[in-house]
């Protein structure tokens, strides 16, 4: 597993002593503390983790709200809801503009509740004017998952209409190849090498708590709430030198 932080912000105020139950051990008076320290530097801004389908976004997401003690949020589960359609059907039916429609609107809602992990669909970080919220208002995680992790976890997919295709690996790696450039616009990078990597939230409790609370940063806000550029190619992308 590798980590990268960019865009760094601000420093951790970590409020009130901490004070575990007296009989909890040392590792989870660890875990708490820290908990403590990511949730009081995010403030009302939820967590976002973008990245490739099959990268691990919603169950990892589902770990590290369960860490963090906060809600979980995911898009494609809330559209689902909404609509009582399945993604496949929302595509089918409607095409898939409208499902970028709701998508980006679920998100843009999510984004305006509080504190919160949102684990996005694939696509989504795509979107300019989605990203650029997420950059706004979120601290964005891209779990940059190995191409030969995401394979096996979607090889019995079908949900996912993007992989409806006569050669599923190379759509995988021609999707990466597309995406990747974007998501690592994402304020943090986390690689998983291996499934097993896949199973704890310790990575990204780690690369948060690194990004938000290490030592001598300050507590200036301004790195966080940046507006992330746009994608190469976008109506509104500025000329890259
Ligand atoms: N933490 C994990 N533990 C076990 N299986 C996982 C884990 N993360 C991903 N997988 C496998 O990969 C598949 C896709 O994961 P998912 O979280 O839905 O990814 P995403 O939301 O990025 O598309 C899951 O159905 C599961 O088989
Ligand atoms: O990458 C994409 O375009 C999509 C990813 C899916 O979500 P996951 O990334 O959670 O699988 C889902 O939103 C939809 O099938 C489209
Ligand atoms: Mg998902």
């Amino acid at each position: 597993m590798s980590i990268r932080t960019v865009n760094r912000g601000s420093a951790c105020s970590s409020g009130q002593p901490d004070s575990p139950a007296a009989s909890a051990s040392p590792k989870r008076t660890a875990h708490f503390a820290m908990t403590r320290e990511i949730r009081g530097a995010l403030g009302a801004r939820p967590t976002v983790l973008v990245g490739m389908m099959g990268a691990g976004k919603s169950s990892l997401g589902r770990a590290l709200a369960r860490r963090l003690e906060s809600r979980f949020i995911d898009s494609d589960k809330e559209i689902e809801a909404k609509t009582g359609k399945s993604i496949i059907r929302i595509f089918a039916e409607d095409g898939e503009a409208h499902f970028r429609n709701l998508e980006a609107n679920e998100i843009k809602r999510a984004l305006e509740q509080g504190p919160a992990v949102l684990s996005t669909g694939g696509g989504a970080f795509m979107i300019d004017d989605v990203r650029h919220h997420i950059g706004r208002k979120a601290v964005s995680i891209w779990l940059n998952t190995n191409e030969d992790v995401i394979r096996p976890n979607l090889k019995h997919n079908t949900k996912c209409p993007k992989l409806r295709t006569s050669d599923q690996d190379q759509t995988i790696s021609d999707l990466m190849q597309a995406h990747n450039s974007i998501y690592r616009l994402a304020n943090l990078t986390i690689a998983p090498q291996h499934r097993r990597d896949l199973k704890s939230a310790d990575a990204c409790m780690t690369a948060l708590h690194a990004y938000l609370c290490d030592a001598g940063q300050g507590t200036g806000q301004a790195g966080l709430f940046q507006e992330l550029p746009d994608a190469p190619g976008s109506q509104n992308a500025e000329p890259r030198v």
